[in-house]
């Protein structure tokens, strides 16, 4: 029986340190860490293959390892085996034609009982490989139905903050459990409650027969999460002969209500509509052994906790249900108003705890400099690089800019609240099944949304609140998988490491992919195309390839570079800034030999030998880290004036950088001498001023739960 079952009373990280349970959490957060982070394209696999490499991932028993070995050596030796079976056969048929000698069939028989032991051996041991996983699920008291069931879906092993919270679920405590993005805490929650309604302490007093209320309430905050929570109710709890159904907004009514009357085991719904079929009589909550807050922080604030209690307060006796709070981030706040609903001797599981990375260990953290107007020409470069082949959800502030930038990658589709429910779903369900690769989104799927091929997450600019940055980031890298998340930013106007302080991500610093390397890797790609292309093409574009080979005065090979080019559907390529991320700007740092204060500072030595409109037209000017410097954006054709210019100034330098240095980010600049004043309120006074009302006004609603209503919401 796991460990966690004797323990009682509160167990969070800290109290657990000394306990087993949290060893092996560490072990597979470590585990997570040494995850290597290839760049090269990384295959797509099969879901099957994916569950199994995780499940390695997760073992931390130390045996696993060695009896995988074991496993391997013995498939070496039977694949050795097979190949001399195959090759005695070979040869005994040349000599048996030869010399017309009889095959001897003994021995071959002999060789593949052999095989055949071996096999049965190589399966018995993987089969106590996974018995003897301390989260092996005999372990738990989970019934053989599901079991099969579990194991039909590529499960063996509970995860760790299942393996945690079962027991304390099923033997009927409350709980708040909070673990990293995709490691698992539906089924930390659908588990124990199936197995408690129908084979543990809830199986006495649930109500079956027709029009029954329901016994269990999940409540999220997006119709797509509620939609998928459902998915696993309806497979797990089918599996065990409970019934679910799923309600949310504008989809059809009656047909909820028809269910609802018909009588169901499990609700899980938005609560905006469950709270309207409660209000019309069609939810009875006199029968509730269960109810749940998924996504409990997000639940909890937005507008939505009036409603929350409201559903919540419906229950007469609360005393005799179980609640459960469950998310990625539990900010104390919501701990706060947490224990308003939970009884006081609730039971927390916190993975996380005191633990600096709060966001997914499995992801690489990417921040790249950007400026808004070269988001839409950077980001399809960005995938190219980063997306291993796989799928990438895009997230943006507002669903306009969702609407806009979709419109712009081609490929990509829009999800926001502004479209019609029933098309949300046709649009989920085609990324979902691969039909296309590129999610365009709003913070509408930033939570929860578990989708197996994304490989990668773009989002377009910092968001306001690092709740945020985890949950986004967290639509990759999930059970156990890689993945990488990218975060576009302006250095003038974003704030990258109050994310990076809070959230205890290291980010990885890198420029925009140059046109000049996608392109080379778009050219091998061609070749590869063409050298595929049949001969029999060659007749018909033969004369003309002579011909231009006539006129020219190209080389063969840079003709056939020019064809590449063309086939990668290049016919130029431009430069593109490291600053701002622009094409045909080049990036400059400006030194000159004592501290640079304020970009007006720098604009000041900047108009001391070059004309005003020159000054004008640069881009994005930032000040360095190291307060020496500042870079900024020239078109490349103005480059040679800005040089030139240069060398009658005394004592400064201006040189075209390959590599961003540091950059202040805004806090760092707002605290210098003289703030973002002068000529650098321009770029940041403005629009920076405008960021700082918005995340008051968010921190407001934070520290109430109660700041925001539903209509304020922009997603
Ligand atoms: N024990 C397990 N073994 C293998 N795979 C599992 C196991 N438990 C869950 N999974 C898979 O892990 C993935 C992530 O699970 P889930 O969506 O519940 O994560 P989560 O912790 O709720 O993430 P988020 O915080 O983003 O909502 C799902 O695809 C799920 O099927």
């Amino acid at each position: 029986m796991p460990s966690i079952a004797a323990v009682s009373g509160d167990f969070s990280s800290e109290s657990l340190t000394k306990s087993k349970k949290t060893k092996k959490v560490k072990n597979v957060d470590d585990t997570q860490k040494a995850l290597e982070f290839g760049s090269s394209p990384m295959e797509k696999k099969i879901k099957k293959e994916k569950k199994s490499k995780k499940i390695e991932e997760f073992d931390d028993s130390g045996t696993t390892k060695d009896a995988e070995e074991k496993r391997k050596s013995k498939k070496k030796e039977k694949k050795r085996k097979t190949a001399e079976v195959d090759d005695e056969d070979e040869e005994r048929s040349a000599t048996s034609s030869e010399l017309g000698e009889p095959v001897n069939l003994l021995s071959k028989k002999a060789k593949l009982m052999e095989m055949e032991e071996d096999d049965e051996e190589v399966a018995a041991e993987e089969k106590s490989q996974k018995e003897e996983h301390p989260n092996a699920l005999s372990k738990f008291r989970i019934s053989e139905r599901l079991r099969e069931m579990l194991k039909e879906k590529g499960i063996e092993y509970l995860f760790p903050i299942q393996a945690m919270t079962f027991d304390t679920i099923f033997d009927g405590s409350d709980l708040v459990g909070r673990a990293r993005t995709g490691q698992g805490k539906t089924l930390a929650f659908v588990l124990p409650i199936l197995e408690s309604l129908t084979n543990g302490p809830a199986k006495a007093s649930r109500k079956t027969g027709h029009g029954r209320a329901p016994t269990v309430l999940v409540l999220l905050p997006t119709r797509e999460l509620a939609c998928q929570v459902f998915a696993d109710f309806e497979v797990y709890g089918g599996a065990v002969g409970l019934t679910s159904c799923c309600i949310y907004g504008q989809s059809p009514y009656r047909q909820q209500e028809f269910q609802l009357k018909r009588g169901v085991d499990i609700v899980v719904g938005t609560t905006g509509r469950v709270k309207d079929h409660i209000e019309r009589g069609n939810i009875d909550l006199s029968s509730l052994k269960f109810r749940v807050l998924d996504e409990a922080d997000e639940m909890l604030k937005m507008g939505f906790v009036d409603d929350v209690e409201f559903i919540l307060g419906k229950v007469e006796n609360a005393s005799k249900v179980q609640t459960f709070l469950f998310s990625a981030t539990l900010p104390d706040w919501v701990k706060q108003i947490a224990s308003k609903f939970l009884k006081p001797d609730k039971k927390t599981a916190d993975l996380i705890g005191n633990e600096k990375m709060k966001a997914s260990a499995s992801v690489r953290h990417i921040v790249l400099p950007c400026s808004t107007s070269a988001r839409a020409q950077l980001i399809p470069d960005v995938i190219r690089c980063y997306s291993r082949g796989g799928q990438t959800i895009i997230f943006t502030e507002t669903k306009d800019s969702a609407s806009e930038l979709a419109g712009l990658l081609p490929g990509a589709r829009a999800l926001h609240g502004d479209i019609q429910q029933s098309q949300r779903e046709v649009t989920l369900g085609g990324f979902r099944s691969g039909k296309f690769t590129i999610l365009v989104a709003t913070n509408v799927a930033a939570r929860g949304l578990d989708i197996e091929n994304v490989q990668l997450i773009i989002q377009c600019e910092p968001p306001r609140d690092v709740e945020a940055y985890i949950h986004r980031s967290g639509r990759t890298g999930r059970a156990g998988n890689t993945g990488v998340a990218v975060m576009l930013y302006d250095p003038r106007r974003s704030n990258v490491s109050k994310i990076e302080r809070e959230c205890g991500v290291k980010f990885e610093h890198v420029s925009a992919p140059q046109p000049a390397d996608i392109a080379e890797a778009a050219g091998a790609e061609a070749a590869e195309t063409i050298s595929q292309i049949s001969d029999s093409v060659i007749p018909a574009f033969k004369a003309a390839a002579e011909e231009l080979l006539n006129k020219s005065s190209l080389s063969p090979v840079e003709l056939l570079a020019k064809a590449l080019a063309k086939a990668a559907g290049y016919s130029e390529i431009k430069s593109r800034s490291i600053l701002t991320s622009m094409e045909n700007h080049v990036t400059l740092l400006l030194e000159c030999g004592k501290p640079v204060y304020t970009p007006s500072f720098a604009y000041s030595i900047l108009r001391r030998f070059l004309p005003e409109e020159k000054v004008e037209s640069i881009k994005g000017l930032a000040l360095t880290a190291d307060g020496k410097g500042a870079v900024f954006d020239v078109a490349a054709e103005d480059l040679d004036i800005f040089l030139k210019g240069q060398e009658n100034a005394a004592g400064i330098s201006l040189d075209v950088v390959k590599s961003l240095p540091r950059l202040q980010d805004r806090d760092q600049a707002r605290g210098t001498r003289f703030g973002s004043g002068g000529r650098g309120g321009r770029f940041s006074g403005g629009r920076g001023g405008f960021s700082d009302r918005r995340n008051d006004r968010f921190s407001k609603g934070q520290g109430s739960g109660r700041g925001f209503g539903n209509k304020g919401r922009k997603w």
